[in-house]
């Protein structure tokens, strides 16, 4: 079956299957997961550790690495120029002419975006010139500019720093400063705030939304944080156990939630624009990916759970126009 993007939407996944091939047993990490994504939307992926969003977001450019291996999946993607591939067939070449050009990320783990060895302005310049044919004085100059459109003070000065000469809010602005070096149609940002205190997760949040607009880019976020989900996304997926277990837009997902899921992680954050850390006040744990059987992952710390809902997987529900819930209580059977 094939699949045509609307008109204005640059991404489109569907039936996402990732599994890791351990000695303990197979990891379910991704199952049957979908995503749409379109023009200059802020989109959030939001669930507990380990409920699959880095694994799913990885495996939009292919980013696997073994005893991890994409199973099956759609992934279209419409270029810059216009024209419409399917990123799980492209070759490698291919894949790396769009990662870290037309999709780029920022990753969850901050001590390892940037090397010590290199300075800021190197990284940036490294990323200019992989993808684009222009001299290494442009791509500096570019370089200095970018610093400025990230906000860093003194750029043409800063430029020349090394990760240990910056704090951790300015290394993260070079990060991103990387990660938008070729104009990116999509950002896909995880966690980029986790680590840093208070008023610097602020300010870099800020500076996300501002480049979006600017840049017209779109962002997937990915966050455990349900008040920044409140304050900047437009569209959210909730995930669970590797699935997805809800999606609406963000006023739908706060105001009427349907999934348990969706209902107890917001009845855990009375004040969704306080900070959240983890979500990990429900009770019950985090679901165990190993050798998953048929059922829905969340059946064991479910309120409602019925006898289905432990051997047969959830059905998609559509409850209103882009509000879809993958639960049995919805089900019209
Ligand atoms: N290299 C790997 N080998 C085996 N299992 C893995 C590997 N990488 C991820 N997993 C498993 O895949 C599942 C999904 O992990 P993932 O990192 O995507 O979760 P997450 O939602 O991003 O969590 P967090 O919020 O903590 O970042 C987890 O069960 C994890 O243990
Ligand atoms: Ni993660």
């Amino acid at each position: 079956m094939s699949l045509e993007l609307k008109e204005n939407q640059i991404l489109a996944a569907r039936d996402v299957n990732v599994r890791f091939y351990t000695y303990a047993g197979v990891v379910h990490a991704v199952s049957d997961a979908y995503l749409d994504i379109f023009e200059r939307e802020t989109v959030a992926l939001v669930g507990e550790t380990g409920s699959g969003k880095t694994v799913f977001t990885r495996a939009l450019t292919r980013l696997i690495e073994p005893p991890g291996r994409i199973e099956s999946g759609r992934i279209y993607f419409r270029r810059r120029n216009g024209s419409v591939v399917e990123l799980l067939k492209l070759t490698e070449s291919e894949l790396r002419d769009v990662r870290g050009n037309e999709i780029s990320y920022v990753f969850q783990d901050p001590s390892s975006a940037l090397d010590p060895l290199y300075t800021a302005g190197e990284h940036i310049v490294e990323t200019i010139l992989e993808h684009r044919a222009v001299s290494k004085d442009e791509a500096w100059n570019e370089a200095i500019q970018l610093l400025q459109d990230v906000m860093i003070p003194n750029p043409e000065v800063r430029v020349k720093s090394y990760p240990h000469e910056l704090s951790g809010g300015l290394r993260q602005r070079v990060v991103i400063a990387t990660a938008i070096s070729n104009k990116p149609r999509l950002l896909i940002a995880d966690e980029p705030t986790t680590n840093l205190d208070v008023t610097v997760q602020a300010q870099i949040l800020d500076l996300l939304r501002e480049l979006r607009n600017k840049y017209g880019m779109s962002l997937l976020l990915i966050t455990h944080n349900l008040g920044i989900v409140a304050e900047i996304a437009d569209r959210v997926y909730v995930m669970y156990g590797g699935r997805i277990a809800e999606t609406a837009d963000v006023y739908t997902l706060f105001e009427s939630p349907q999934h348990p899921y969706t209902q107890l992680l917001l009845k855990c954050v009375p004040n969704p624009l306080k900070k959240v850390e983890k979500l990990e006040s429900i009770p019950g744990t985090v679901p165990n990916l190993i050798d998953v059987k048929p059922g829905c992952p969340f059946a064991p710390r479910c309120p409602f759970a019925m006898e289905i809902c432990r051997t047969q997987n959830p059905p998609k529900v559509e409850l209103g126009k882009g509000h879809f819930v993958h639960c049995w209580l919805y089900s019209k059977r």
